[in-house]
């Protein structure tokens, strides 16, 4: 979808900020830039829709080499997103939103229908911020309107320089996670500038780690991570891989412990005893169908009803399929020993400190071997 062919940047100046460059991002593939200031991600980026022409090599896009597209009509068909977002200080968020359709010609209720639609697609109600100006926003808001705007004429291929760069951690966060909702949703062709790799592995299909001007190497986040293909990549991924690790690593159900369990309907004395002979201090309730209700503690079991009389709520819990981060976050959050695991409202089992970590170096080891997860054998994993 984007190809690169032995592109190389040269400045008046002399200085070469990208050299001899070949890569390609699929169809529907997020693909990051990352590296330090000045390696050249930015030029790279913006010879995309020929904001910056290259000295020489070949760009295509959709199979057509864009030195032969007029810059304009190619700018249309690629969104792009800064980190400055640009909005138009005295139009409203929804013209802002509206702003390419109305300029390739869509009829403005057209054009400001499908502004609406796209501001509910980033988290914000048309009706209450459409009217808005920029101002009467806050910087999080505003880059949610930037993402609306450079999808709104439906481009296939989206541009997005330190996207999230402007905003604090928490609403970074945020922001990346609808993005990524959308992304699953929209699937366009995106490159991504960011000098974070956290956010890189958080976001990234794949990543291009930059040198000076160069692909030090190309890889998913996985294998960023655990296999830096040089030196300098090792050095950049950092000496705190193991905890970046931990966004890009689900949960499986292999993950899990089974704790013991009570039943919603069971006697809450006859719970009680079964926990004593097992030498259980506490159960995870479920119904028949297998959901969970919540937890129970022995002392909570007198000796008459039934232990969905006594149960607490379970707030310490994660869907299977979320980063092992998430579950950590959430066992910090309620100074839990273990979160529970749910697939919907099935309970699938609990993830402990020591499954986590566990989980974590099958996870590098699986990498480091080339295949999944779960066909590495714990057992068979060399001691961290
Ligand atoms: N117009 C220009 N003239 C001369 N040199 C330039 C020009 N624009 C960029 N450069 C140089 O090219 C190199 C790559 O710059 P570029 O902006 O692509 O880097 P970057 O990786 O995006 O950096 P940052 O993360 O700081 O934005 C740098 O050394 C920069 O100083």
């Amino acid at each position: 979808m984007i190809r690169f062919e032995q592109v190389t940047k040269r400045y008046p100046d002399g200085t070469t900020a990208v050299d001899e460059l070949s890569f390609e991002v699929s169809e529907g593939e997020l693909v990051t830039l990352v590296g330090p200031s000045g390696c050249g991600k930015t030029t790279t980026m913006m010879m995309v829709n020929r904001l910056i022409e290259p000295t020489s090599g070949r760009i295509l896009v959709n199979g057509e080499d864009i030195a032969g597209v007029d810059p304009v009509q190619l700018r249309r068909r690629i969104g792009y997103v800064i980190q400055q977002v640009g909005l138009f200080p005295h139009r409203t968020v929804l013209d802002n939103t509206a702003t390419v359709p109305a300029l390739i010609g869509w009829k403005r209720a057209r054009a400001r229908a499908r502004a609406a639609e796209l501001l509910d697609l980033v988290g914000l109600d048309p009706k209450r911020y459409g009217p808005r100006y920029p101002d009467q926003l806050s910087g999080g808001q505003r880059q949610r309107v930037g993402v609306a705007r450079a999808l709104a004429a439906d481009p296939p291929v989206l541009l997005m320089d330190e996207p999230f760069g402007a905003v604090d951690p928490v609403v970074r966060e945020q922001l990346q996670d609808e993005f990524l909702r959308m992304q699953a949703a929209v699937r366009k062709t995106v490159l991504l500038v960011t000098h974070d790799i956290e956010e890189a592995v958080r976001l990234s299909d794949r990543i291009a780690v930059y040198g000076q001007g160069r692909i030090e190497q190309f890889d998913t986040p996985g294998a960023v991570l655990g296999t830096p293909a040089t030196p300098y990549v090792a050095g950049f991924v950092g000496a705190d891989r193991g905890l970046k690790r931990l966004s890009v690593t689900e949960i499986e159900a292999d993950d899990l412990e089974q704790p013991p369990v009570a039943r919603l309907d069971e006697s809450a004395a006859g719970a009680a005893g079964r926990l004593r002979t097992d030498g259980a201090r506490w159960a995870v309730v479920l119904d028949a169908q297998g959901d969970l209700h919540g937890w129970v503690g022995i002392d909570d079991l007198g000796s008459s009803g039934a232990v969905g009389d006594r149960v607490h709520r379970m707030k310490a819990w994660v869907p299977v399929g979320a980063p092992l981060k998430q579950a950590f976050g959430v066992m910090l959050q309620h100074d839990a020993g273990w979160v529970a695991v749910l697939d919907g409202s099935r309970f699938l089992g609990v993830l402990t400190p020591a499954k986590l970590h566990e989980a974590l170096r099958r996870s590098v080891d699986a990498d480091a071997l080339g295949v999944a997860r779960g066909q590495v054998d714990f057992d068979s994993v060399a001691d961290a």
